[in-house]
This record gives C-alpha cells, sequence and structure tokens, in this order.
C-alpha cells in the first residue's frame, strides 16, 4: 500500500484517513503567537551535552534526510528547560518548502520560514525504548530551529555536502564527528508547548522546545535540501520539493516563554 508522504494524494491533509490522532487534541505544529506566550520563571536554561561522534548515519528516508544517532548510551543528552530528568539525542532531521518563502513547521506571528531543523530526543530515564517512550506524553523532547534564508551556514554545509551520496530513498551514508549543537542560534530562548510528532503516526508524545532565534542558511544550502528524491533508485525520480506540515489547531494549549 502506498505510504504517506507530502503530495496532494497522500500528504497532511489526508493523513487523519489512516492516522486518526491528525485530528487530536495536541498536534504539532503549531503558529506561535508571541504575545500569547507566558513568561514562566520556572523554566530553566536548556543544558545539552553532545558528543560530536555520537552520530553515526545520514539516511534519506523518502519524507526527509535523518542524522541518526547511537543512542544506546548517554553520549548525547538533552536537560533542564522544561524538562524533568535526560533525555537521549536520537536523530535530527529538517523540514522545508518548494521556495525560499514557506517550509518550516512552526510559525511566529504569522511569519513562516524557509526549513525548521528538528532534534528529535527521548526520556530514556523513564522507559526502555525509544518506541515505548514515543507512546508516552512525555516520552519524547524536540528541538525546533527555525531557518531563514540568508548568510551562508557553514556548520550546516557538512550536511549538505553529503546529499549527493544519499540522492535516493533508502541510501545512507557514514555520518560522524559532527556536533549538532554547532547548529544552534546564539540565544537559546525558546517557547514550550505539549504537541506530537509532525509526521505519522503523529503520536501526542512531543515536549516541543522552539528556540526564538532562527539561524540562517543560503538559498543554495536550501535548494540542495530540494535536491533528494523520495523515489528509490529503481523507482522514476521524484524530487522532495516539500516536506513540512503546517500548523494545526492549538486547541486547549498553553504556549509558555522562557524569557521575557
Ligand atoms: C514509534 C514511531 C515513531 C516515529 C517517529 N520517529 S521520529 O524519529 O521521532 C521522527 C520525528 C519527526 S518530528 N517532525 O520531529 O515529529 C519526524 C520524523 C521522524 C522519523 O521517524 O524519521
Ligand atoms: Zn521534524
Amino acid at each position: 500500500r502506498q505510504s504517506w508522504g507530502y503530495q496532494d494524494h497522500n500528504g497532511p491533509a489526508v493523513w487523519h484517513e489512516r492516522f486518526p490522532l491528525a485530528n487530536g487534541y495536541r498536534q504539532s505544529p503549531i503558529a506561535i503567537k508571541s504575545r500569547e506566550a507566558k513568561y514562566d520563571p520556572l523554566l530553566r536554561p536548556l543544558s545539552f551535552s553532545y558528543d560530536p561522534t555520537s552520530p553515526k548515519v545520514i539516511l534519506n528516508c523518502g519524507y526527509a534526510f535523518n542524522v541518526e544517532f547511537d543512542d544506546t548510551e548517554d553520549r548525547s543528552v538533552l536537560r533542564a528547560g522544561p524538562l524533568k530528568g535526560s533525555y537521549r539525542l536520537r536523530q535530527f532531521h529538517f523540514h522545508w518548502g518548494p521556495t525560499d518563502e514557506y517550509g518550516s513547521e512552526h510559525t511566529v506571528d504569522g511569519q513562516e520560514y524557509a526549513a525548521e531543523l528538528h532534534l528529535v530526543h527521548w526520556n530514556a530515564e523513564k522507559y526502555p525504548s525509544f518506541v515505548d517512550a514515543a507512546q508516552q506524553p512525555d516520552g519524547l523532547a524536540v528541538v525546533g530551529v527555525l531557518v531563514k534564508v540568508g548568510e551562508h551556514n557553514s556548520p550546516l554545509q557538512k550536511v549538505t555536502d553529503v546529499l549527493d551520496a544519499i540522492k535516493t530513498k533508502g541510501s545512507q551514508a557514514t555520518f560522524t564527528n559532527f556536533d549538532p549543537s554547532s547548529l544552534f542560534p546564539g540565544s537559546l530562548d525558546y517557547w514550550t508547548y505539549l504537541g506530537s510528532l509532525t509526521v505519522p503516526p503523529l503520536l501526542e508524545s512531543v515536549i516541543w522546545i522552539v528556540l526564538r532565534q532562527p539561524v540562517t542558511a543560503s538559498s543554495e544550502q536550501l535548494a540542495k535540501f530540494r535536491s533528494i528524491l523520495c523515489s528509490a533508485k529503481s523507482e522514476p525520480a521524484c524530487h522532495l520539493l516539500s516536506n513540512y506540515r503546517p500548523p494545526q489547531p492549538l486547541r486547549n494549549r498553553r504556549v509558555r516563554a522562557s524569557f521575557h
């Protein structure tokens, strides 16, 4: 059976047909309205410790490319912020659009960004596996970094330089000696809210941490994202021009800010 994707016949508008959580009560992403976010003095600064030898491979999964980490022990972890305990980094990936004008998943005060970086962490202190954690309301923590088009992003170039080697769906390449915190902006101010995976099965198990300050990427680097294929080697080529889910209803949720 045709799996989900981002085209008209299998994209976000029809995911609810096979993934009923799509119409759930804590879906992501959301449109962040900065003036409605409430400063919470109990929120602590984010604390991360990433081992640059823990990334292992970069994989074209057909709907994005993922840099996957060795998460069999606490080598790259995120602590503090809105979190209780430590969350282990499993993978990071991006979402983007067909042009530099849009492609982020979260929006801020109506502003869409060119792309969005997601670092997926899971609560290995409390749950025995990632798949278990993904079923729990506090199982996952995803850090979102908004990407706007502008200056060349040199740490990002290490990632875009390897995309030619993973052009087709299912291909992977070795990827290590990289510190993902090199992709963070100068400020770690953030908004946080309870949400979900933004891809099927859309599980409502994510504590979202969206950094306020965007980073930049050049138009050429963003174009490189769009050069990967959502088709396998044996199939007719189709470029992955867009892989973002639009904002979902906020419903009965509050967004908290770590900053005034
Ligand atoms: C148990 C099923 C979990 C499926 C989700 N896996 S994941 O690594 O958390 C993930 C999160 C996200 S997101 N945008 O952070 O929700 C996107 C893709 C993936 C992926 O599987 O590639
Ligand atoms: Zn994502």
